[in-house]
């Protein structure tokens, strides 16, 4: 409700197994959500007597020149709400996942029936505060929390680590306004239809934003958390008009609310075992994922025989390391056993995905990552297995460890030797695996950011 602040926050993701096959609604993505969040704490603009405001605020303290100001209007023909971004001094930086994100769910808000007056906003300011391991920069602790970091740059020149930003960012401001401007009898994020309103609505802003319909699992994650994830039909999305275009409206309306999501997302029993942690590396170089798809996907039309067969298979090993991971801890539970049932689980998924990346000329466990997880694996005490993750490539490593600081350490020290060996930085994040989606937040997390 307007007049007190609220915040939320939305984790950060990772395919573990699925890259790929969760493009096609036949198969799932196991996907962990992340200690890493974003969160957005939304207050309401305090202006003087008689002045009328009709400005949203979007701020991202933690970068330079990331200050977002939107005044908006209502569009002729039920085209919705549209947000126009206000210059701020001499120039406009736009931040398309912000913009499409505030068209969507205030167009949203007003067809609710539940925000009066239908199509004023009160003045708010949006605060956006990123865990810091999203990005790579090196950065100062000085202002603000001990939490979240002042990056020195940009950002656009930010350096990712593929933790799945804008998904997390879609999902919390998202969620934010919606609490912000809307009764909790009309939308309350802790209840399953809250958070299947906030689902459908942060995917039709997160495609539209992206200009691209990919599988989803990254807002998924955002939403739910860890899951197993199967897809909606990409049709669900396509009789939407872009926003602010005659119709666009109602039609939000109906899709966020309608029964033509087919999506599955099953939270319950995606975990960890007890004792196991799962932990990303970062590696100092990038990927073209928009490329790699299209190769293996246009590979898998060229060959289908093959590719059913290939998918299938590393389906059904994905789904066996699903279940290693999500089996309830026994009470005398042999570790050794454990992590070499892991081992074995992504050995197997292993193969199969280089087979996959051989076939279709794609480097999706490519040559150098092969060597670097083998040689953690073997070499490191306590890593039981570990996986390119996503769409794969050169930028990022996922691990299976035994959740304790002296394998974290080792870890460490391991990746420093390898780097100076091999050239190339390769660094452990201090992010985990997490199970919890989204969820509301204490204010007192924000100190020093928010006043
Ligand atoms: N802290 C932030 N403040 C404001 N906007 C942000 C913030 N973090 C991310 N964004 C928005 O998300 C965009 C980055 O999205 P992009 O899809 O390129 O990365 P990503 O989601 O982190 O990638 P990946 O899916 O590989 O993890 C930024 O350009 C910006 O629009
Ligand atoms: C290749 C794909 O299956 C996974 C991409 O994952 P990531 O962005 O690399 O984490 C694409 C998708 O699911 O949208």
């Amino acid at each position: 409700m307007p007049g007190t602040p609220t915040a939320v926050s939305a984790p950060g993701k990772v395919l573990l197994a699925g890259g790929y096959l969760c493009l096609d609604r036949q198969y799932t993505a196991l996907v962990y959500g992340l200690s890493a969040r974003i969160n957005v704490v939304a207050q309401e603009i305090k202006t003087s007597p008689g002045v009328q405001l009709t400005e949203i605020v979007v701020d991202s303290p933690q970068f330079l020149e990331a200050q977002w100001r939107y005044g908006y209007h209502l569009t002729p023909e039920d085209g919705g709400i549209k947000v126009t971004q206000l210059q701020v001094g001499s120039n406009i930086n736009p931040n398309p996942f912000v913009e499409v994100t505030l068209s969507y769910a205030l167009t949203y808000i007003t067809r609710t029936g539940h925000h009066q007056p239908t199509h004023a906003f009160a003045p708010a300011k949006f605060t956006i505060l990123a865990d810091n391991d999203y990005y790579s920069q090196p950065h100062s602790q000085a202002a603000g929390t001990a939490r979240f970091a002042k990056f020195p740059t940009r950002l656009g020149d930010a350096h990712k680590t593929g933790l799945g930003s804008s998904a997390a960012l879609v999902t919390s401001l998202t969620a934010a306004l919606l609490t912000h401007y809307l009764p909790a009898s009309a939308f309350d994020l802790s209840t399953d239809a809250g958070r299947r309103t906030l689902h459908n609505l942060a995917q039709a802003a997160h495609c539209a934003a992206q200009g691209k319909v990919g599988s989803g699992f990254d807002v998924a994650a955002a939403v739910y958390g860890s899951c197993l994830y199967r897809r909606f039909s990409p049709a669900v999305l396509q009789a939407l008009p872009e926003a602010g275009q005659p119709g666009f409206a109602p039609a939000l309306a109906a899709c966020v609310d309608g029964d033509g999501w087919d999506t599955q997302i099953r939270a319950e029993g995606v975990r960890l075992p007890r004792g196991v942690a799962l932990r990303m590396c970062d590696v100092d170089c990038g990927s073209q994922t928009v490329g790699m798809v299209k190769k293996v996907l246009q590979w898998r039309e060229a060959a289908p025989g093959d590719a059913k067969q290939l998918w299938d298979e590393l389906q059904a090993r994905n789904a066996a390391l699903g279940d290693l991971l999500g089996r309830e801890a026994e009470a005398e539970a042999d570790d050794r056993q454990l992590a070499a049932d892991i081992a074995s689980a992504v050995a197997a998924i292993r193969a199969l995905i280089r087979d996959m990346g051989a076939r279709s000329g794609v480097p999706i466990e490519p040559d150098s990552q092969t060597a670097l997880l083998d040689a953690l694996r073997d070499g490191v005490d306590g890593v039981y297995e570990g996986v390119v993750p996503g769409a794969g490539g050169f930028d990022a490593l996922a691990l299976l460890v035994r959740d304790d600081e002296d394998t974290a350490a080792r870890v460490k020290e391991f990746l420093a030797h390898w780097g100076r060996e091999k050239g190339g930085a390769v660094r452990l994040l201090d992010v985990k695996g997490e199970v919890e989606g989204v969820r509301r937040e204490r204010l007192g997390e924000y100190v020093g950011w928010v006043s």
